[in-house]
C-alpha cells in the first residue's frame, strides 16, 4: 500500500521510444558496450518482479541505459536507487528521472564502469544485516551487458566468498540477465549437458534460480541470442568451504578436459613427473572414481576433491603455485575454458 502511494506521487518522464533514444542521443547502440535495449514494459516489469518485494530497499542497477528498468524499479517505492552506467550519453535522461523523484527516492547516478566501481560506498550502513540473517534490503538488478556479464559474476562470487563489497552488508540478492547459454550453465545441475566450471562456482556460493527466458527479438538492436533471467541468493555456508582461488583452480582444471575422465583434468593440477600419482592419491582420499566425467561430479564431491587437494598441498607446498596453463604457453595446447 505504502509502495503504491509512493509510486503514485512520482510522475516519471515517459520512457523514450528506441527511435527517440537513437535521435535524442544521436547514438547508434554501441556494440562494444553490449547495448541491447529492452523497451517492452511488460518484460521490463517481469525482470523487476523477479527481484521480489523491493519496497524501501536499496537497489543498485547495472547499466540502466535510457532507464526502462529504472522506471519500473522506482514505481515499486525503493528507498534508494544507485545507477551505474558507463555511457555518459544516458546521463541526461537518468537525471530527468532523478529530478522527478526528488525528495521521494534518493537516486545516485554514477557514470563509470561496473568493473571499477565500489558499490558498497553508496549503500547506507543501516541497511546491514548479519550473514546468517535473512538477506538485507539491498538488491543488485541489471539487464547486464553481455561483454561483462561472466567476468562480473565471477568477480562477485569471489566478493561473496569473502563477504566483501555489497556482501559486507549481508547476503545481498541479485536479479540479472545473461545470454541464455550462460544462464543455463550457471543453473546446470549434475549430469546436465551444460554443467561446467561456472555451474559449480555459482552453486557453491549461491542459490541459483533460473527464472525465465526473454527472446532476443524483444531487444533493440536484436542480439544473436536469447536471454535468461537468473536470481542469485548467497548461501549461508558454501558447499566447498575453501578459499575462492583454490576452488576455482581445482574446478577449472577438472573441467579443462570436459569429455574425458575427470582424473585427466585433475592431473594438470600437478607437475608432469608426479601428475598421475598425485591425482590418483587425491581421488582416493576424496573417494571419487577416477573414470567419472566432470559433469557427473556433484558439488559435495567437488568439496571432497578440493579438501584432498588442500591436504596434498599442505604436504607439498611447492605444488600450490603450479600453473599448467603457464607451462603450456607457446605450445599448441587447447584447454577448453568454460
Ligand atoms: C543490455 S544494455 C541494457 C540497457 C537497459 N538497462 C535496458 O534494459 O534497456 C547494457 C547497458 O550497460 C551499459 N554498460 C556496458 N558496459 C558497462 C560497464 N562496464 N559498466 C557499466 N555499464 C555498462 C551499456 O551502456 C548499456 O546501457
Amino acid at each position: 500500500m505504502a509502495a503504491a502511494k509512493k509510486a503514485f506521487q512520482i510522475r516519471l518522464p515517459p520512457l523514450p521510444s528506441i527511435k527517440d533514444v537513437i535521435k535524442l542521443y544521436k547514438l547508434r547502440a554501441l556494440r562494444e558496450l553490449s547495448q541491447n535495449f529492452l523497451m517492452e514494459p511488460r518484460l521490463i516489469d517481469k525482470i523487476v518482479n523477479a527481484a521480489g518485494n523491493i519496497e524501501n530497499h536499496i537497489v543498485c542497477e547495472v547499466g540502466p541505459g535510457p532507464g526502462g528498468i529504472t522506471r519500473s524499479i522506482i514505481q515499486r517505492g525503493p528507498r534508494k536507487v544507485i545507477l551505474i552506467e558507463k555511457d555518459h550519453r544516458f546521463t541526461p535522461s537518468l537525471e530527468l528521472i532523478a529530478d522527478a523523484c526528488k525528495n521521494k527516492v534518493d537516486v545516485d547516478i554514477i557514470t563509470g564502469d561496473i568493473l571499477k566501481t565500489n558499490i558498497a560506498q553508496y549503500i547506507p550502513e543501516d541497511a546491514k544485516t548479519g550473514w546468517l540473517d535473512s538477506p538485507p534490503p539491498i538488491n543488485l538488478i541489471g539487464n547486464l551487458p553481455f561483454s561483462v556479464s561472466t567476468i562480473l559474476i565471477i568477480r562477485w562470487l569471489e566478493m561473496i566468498s569473502k563477504q566483501e563489497g555489497p556482501w559486507a552488508f549481508g547476503r545481498t540478492r541479485m536479479t540479472l540477465t545473461f545470454q541464455k547459454e550462460v544462464a543455463e550453465r550457471m543453473a546446470a545441475r549434475i549430469l546436465h549437458d551444460q554443467r561446467c566450471r561456472l555451474s559449480v562456482m555459482c552453486q557453491n556460493w549461491c542459490n541459483v534460480n533460473y527464472k525465465f527466458d526473454i527472446s532476443g527479438a524483444a531487444f533493440l538492436p536484436k542480439p544473436d541470442v536469447d536471454v535468461g533471467v537468473v536470481t542469485l541468493t548467497p548461501l549461508k555456508q558454501p558447499i566447498i568451504k575453501l578459499p575462492f582461488k583454490m576452488v576455482e583452480k581445482v574446478v577449472r582444471q577438472i573441467f579443462s578436459m570436459r569429455q574425458k575422465y575427470s582424473i585427466r583434468g585433475a592431473q594438470t593440477l600437478f607437475p608432469e613427473d608426479v601428475r598421475e600419482e598425485m591425482a590418483l592419491r587425491m581421488y582416493k582420499m576424496a573417494e571419487i572414481d577416477p573414470v567419472t566425467r566432470p559433469f557427473q561430479i556433484a558439488n559435495m564431491e567437488f568439496a571432497r576433491i578440493c579438501h584432498a587437494y588442500n591436504e596434498i598441498i599442505k604436504e607439498y607446498p611447492e605444488f600450490e603455485h603450479y600453473d599448467y596453463r603457464a607451462q603450456k604457453v607457446g605450445k599448441k595446447v587447447v584447454v577448453q575454458e568454460v
